[in-house]
C-alpha cells in the first residue's frame, strides 16, 4: 500500500474516559484522512474531540496507533508535528496577539528568533496584521478564534487538526477561512471538525462521519452526495441524515 506524504491513519484506536465509561472512540478498522481537507462530522457526543486529542498526542489510546504516511507515530512525534487546535483554546490575555502566535510557534519547537517571523507572517495570513499589538482580551470572540487559527499556522506543521473553527465566525471570516485551508491543503492534512455540512461541496476533499465512537462513513465528498437511491447527487444535508438514519436501523 502507498501513502502520500501528508495524510493520517488511525487503525483500531479504542479510547474510554474511565474503565467503567463506554469508549468515546472504538475504531474497528482504519480510518484514513488523506492529504487535503477532511471534514469530521458527527452528532454530539460522537467522539469527534476525543478522536481529535488522541491523533494530536493530548490522549494516549488504550489500544491502536495513529500512523503519519504509514508509520506509526509515537507521542514526542504527534506533539511536535501536528498542530490541534481544541474547541476552547486557552489564550494568555496578558499577551499580544504576535506574542500568542509566537509563543504558539515555539512551543512547538520554532527557534525563538523565528517564531516572531512565523508569527507574523501567520497573522497576515488570518487578516490580522493590523491587530498584531492589540492584546487577546481585547479582541472580539470571532477576531479571538482567527488568532487562535493564526496560532495554529504559525507552528508550520503538516497536519492541523481544527476543533469547530467556524463556529464563531462571520459569512465573509467563514469564507476566508475556507479559502485559506483550500491553500494550505495542498501540502497538508488539514481535519476539520464541524456540524455544518453546508460547506462541504465546495471547502472540502474527505468526509469523514463518527457516530457513538465509531466510524459510520469515510470517503470522499463526491461519494458522501452520491444519493443511493438516486442516481443524481443529494444536498449534504439530506446525505447527512440519511447516513445517521441508516445506522439507526
Ligand atoms: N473529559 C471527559 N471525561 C469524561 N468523559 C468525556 C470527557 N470528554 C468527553 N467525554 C465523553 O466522551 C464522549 C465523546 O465526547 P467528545 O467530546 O469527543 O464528542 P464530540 O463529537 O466532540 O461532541 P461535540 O460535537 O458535542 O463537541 C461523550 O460521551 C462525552 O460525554
Amino acid at each position: 500500500m502507498s501513502f502520500q506524504a501528508a495524510s493520517l491513519e488511525c487503525d483500531g484506536l479504542l479510547f474510554a474516559y474511565s474503565r467503567k465509561s463506554r469508549p468515546a472512540v472504538s475504531l474497528v478498522n482504519s480510518i484514513s484522512f488523506p492529504q487535503g481537507r477532511t471534514a469530521l462530522l458527527g452528532p454530539n457526543g460522537a467522539g469527534k474531540s476525543t478522536l481529535l486529542s488522541i491523533i494530536a498526542g493530548g490522549l494516549t489510546p488504550q489500544r491502536g496507533v495513529v500512523r503519519a504516511g504509514g508509520v506509526v507515530m509515537h507521542r514526542q512525534t504527534q506533539i511536535s508535528q501536528v498542530a490541534w487546535l481544541p474547541q476552547a483554546p486557552t489564550v494568555d490575555r496578558s499577551l499580544t496577539s504576535r506574542e500568542y502566535c509566537a509563543y504558539q510557534a515555539w512551543l512547538k519547537g520554532t527557534p525563538s528568533g523565528s517564531a516572531l517571523e512565523a508569527a507574523d507572517k501567520a497573522l497576515a495570513l488570518v487578516g490580522l496584521s493590523e491587530q498584531s499589538r492589540a492584546l487577546t482580551h481585547r479582541l472580539s470572540v470571532g477576531t479571538r478564534a482567527r488568532l487562535c487559527l493564526a496560532g495554529t499556522l504559525a507552528t508550520g506543521a503538516k497536519y492541523l487538526l481544527l476543533d469547530e473553527p467556524m463556529a464563531a465566525l462571520d459569512p465573509a471570516q467563514r469564507r476566508n477561512f475556507l479559502k485559506l485551508i483550500r491553500d494550505l491543503a495542498e501540502e497538508r492534512a488539514i481535519i476539520v471538525s464541524t456540524h455544518d455540512v453546508l460547506d462541504l461541496d465546495q471547502g472540502f476533499d474527505h468526509v469523514v462521519v463518527l457516530r457513538g465512537g465509531r466510524c459510520v462513513f469515510g470517503g470522499s465528498v463526491e461519494s458522501f452526495l452520491a444519493g443511493s437511491e438516486h442516481a443524481q447527487r443529494i444536498s449534504a444535508t439530506e446525505a447527512y441524515v440519511r447516513l445517521l438514519a441508516e445506522d439507526d436501523a
